[in-house]
């Protein structure tokens, strides 16, 4: 049996449609993200997961249970992190862990041993008797984490768990969820982070609620066509804009400081890229061929289906 399945999954808003006939699988212990930019139907399709919003259309099943005619069962076996999880400020760490056990009726006998338990995996029972609202945004999200176990979840579903979090943090992070794996949870994690992506066993990436691709990040990586060259210059926009108009076929990315051109044919990419910044006085700062990462995949997929932005 699989730990979440969907078929045709759809959910309008008046005129908009917000997922649109995702039909996806996800095994038992699987790390499955979901991946896509703001607005892409990420959050949507997770509370129709959890049973909290009911789908216009198609259906979702969670460990064989179906997400609108047993959405109370669905509950106990899942653990669900929201974007904006409702830790209570005003309570310390310890106080906020109860919290969560009262509302899933943890029976008190040997609740203390589990929140203990939690506390320590999640690095913060230093920190136990501090008020939630002075953790710093990373222990917030681990004591959000914690909260959402505390039942023993069998499926966690994690909603863009690590935005805005810091780079340390957000390793440390994923180094519990790796754990968690490792105990046989099946985890289904949002995310706009595409290096987060990569760490994921499978990957759907998805855009204005459709579903563009769905594989591991290695057989992502292969829908590539031809190689990428990474172009560092004094002006990265500058260039990005240049290289648009110049490699019509081509695809652009700009990631960061550093400008991604897909060419068939690299020697002549790269000639042709060195002369256009001669050309305009633009200072080259190093140019060379790379492994396409998933961000290149999903520039390259998304222009594919004349859904650039
Ligand atoms: N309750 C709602 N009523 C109307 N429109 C909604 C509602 N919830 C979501 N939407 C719209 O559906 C689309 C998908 O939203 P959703 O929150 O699922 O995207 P997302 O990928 O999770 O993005 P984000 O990371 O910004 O939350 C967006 O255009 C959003 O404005």
């Amino acid at each position: 049996m699989d730990a979440i399945r969907t078929h045709n999954l759809t959910r309008r808003f008046d005129g908009l449609t917000a997922v649109d006939r995702l039909t996806i699988s996800v095994a038992q212990g699987e790390l499955f993200g979901l991946v896509g930019s703001d607005g892409a139907g990420k959050t949507t399709t997770m509370r129709m997961l959890a049973g909290i919003m009911d789908p216009t259309d198609g259906e979702a099943w969670v460990l064989g249970r179906h997400s609108v005619r047993d959405s109370e069962a669905i509950k106990d076996d899942i653990g669900y992190m929201s974007q904006r999880f409702g830790l209570y400020p005003d309570l310390t760490v310890m106080e906020n862990m109860h919290f969560y056990a009262d509302i899933y009726g943890l029976p008190r006998r040997g609740r203390a041993e589990k929140i203990d338990r939690l506390l320590t995996f999640s690095n913060l029972t230093p920190f136990k008797n501090r008020l939630a609202g002075n953790l710093s945004g990373g222990m917030k999200q681990k004591l959000g984490l914690a909260c959402a176990l505390v039942h023993t979840p069998k499926v966690l579903f994690l909603d863009e768990p690590t935005n805005g979090v810091d780079p340390v943090s957000r390793r440390d992070f994923w180094r519990i969820l790796y754990q968690l794996l490792k105990e046989g949870v099946t985890i289904f994690v949002t995310t706009a982070y595409l290096d987060e992506a990569d760490r994921c066993n499978r990957v759907g990436l998805i855009h204005k609620g459709k579903l563009l691709a769905c594989d591991t990040p290695v057989n992502l990586k292969q829908l590539m066509r031809g190689a990428i060259l990474e172009i560092r210059t004094s002006d990265p926009r500058r260039t990005a804009r240049l290289l648009r108009n110049r490699f019509s076929d081509a695809t652009v990315g700009l990631f960061g400081d550093r400008v991604h051109l897909v060419t068939g044919d690299p020697g002549t990419g790269e000639t042709a890229a060195v002369s256009l910044m001669s050309a305009e006085g633009i200072e080259l700062l190093g140019i060379r061929q790379i492994e396409p990462s998933l961000e290149d995949v999903f520039v390259s997929v998304l222009s594919r289906q004349g859904g650039a932005q």
